[in-house]
């Protein structure tokens, strides 16, 4: 279970349904010091904004990895380094826990090899992903990192991933989750938006995501969030 994603310690997500801030460039984006880039959003995903972005991205060094949030956006481009793909734990509807996965590997030739799992544990009720996935976000720390060790120790996942998307979470049910892990990595994502934040975060999982923040204040707000992950 090792993928590149054990050396990072921060990870920019790109939403290629959102423009990016003010005069920032994808070659600003792909320099900001972050270790990867995730394309992914929630609502508003075609095929077509998703290659707007890898195009844009991949002439850069920097690893890129889609993240997609329904099997008709997934894409075939070389410049990708591979596939990130959600299964939503604690999701109501089991459609986003294996229908779609199987639908996924009716219609595509899936490519196995460069096809990596993330549980996404959804933990903000007010985010678009809790209500398209109609996730249960009433949980407690311990139930959190129990769904962290099943993720790991039952499914096998290479990656958990806190889903906080648009608030800052709670840095105990963080830690409680990395505690229960032992070979997967645990990904927090939501409300990171200056180096504080990402500091905090970055002392108790093993990686931040970065979101919204490119898409309202850009690049250079972003750059501070990578010294705050690394300096963690
Ligand atoms: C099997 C395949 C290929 C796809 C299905 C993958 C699944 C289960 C997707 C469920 C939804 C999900 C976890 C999407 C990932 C991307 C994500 C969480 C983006 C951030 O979401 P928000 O911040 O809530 O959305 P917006 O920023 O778009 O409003
Ligand atoms: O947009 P933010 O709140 O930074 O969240 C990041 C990421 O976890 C979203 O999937
Ligand atoms: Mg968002």
């Amino acid at each position: 279970m090792s993928g590149p994603w054990t050396q990072w310690d921060h990870v920019l997500k790109v939403d290629p349904d959102k423009e990016l801030a003010g005069d920032d460039t994808f070659a600003d984006v792909c320099t900001s010091g972050t270790d990867a880039i995730e394309i992914g959003g929630t609502t508003g995903m075609t095929e077509e904004k998703m290659e707007r972005v890898v195009g844009a991205c991949r002439e850069y060094d920097v690893p890129l990895f889609q993240e997609p949030s329904n099997p008709g956006v997934v894409i075939e481009d070389p410049g990708l380094d591979g596939y990130l793909i959600p299964t939503v734990f604690n999701a109501g509807d089991p459609f986003w826990i294996t229908g779609a996965h199987k639908e996924w590997a009716r219609i595509d030739e899936v490519e196995w090899d460069r096809t990596h799992t993330e549980a996404y544990i959804v933990l903000n009720p007010d985010a678009s992903v809790a209500t398209y996935t109609e996730a249960n976000c009433d949980l407690d720390t311990e139930e959190v990192a129990a769904y962290a060790a099943v993720a790991e120790r039952l499914f096998g996942q290479e990656i958990v991933y806190l889903e906080y998307s648009g608030m800052l979470g709670d840095t105990e049910t963080v830690a409680a989750a990395t505690e229960a892990l032992d070979d997967s990595t645990l990904f927090y994502g939501g409300g990171i938006r200056d180096y504080e934040s990402a500091k905090a975060m970055g002392a108790v999982a093993d990686v931040v995501v970065v979101g919204d923040l490119v898409h309202e204040e850009g690049v250079e707000a972003v750059e501070e969030t990578v010294r705050g992950a690394k300096e963690a």
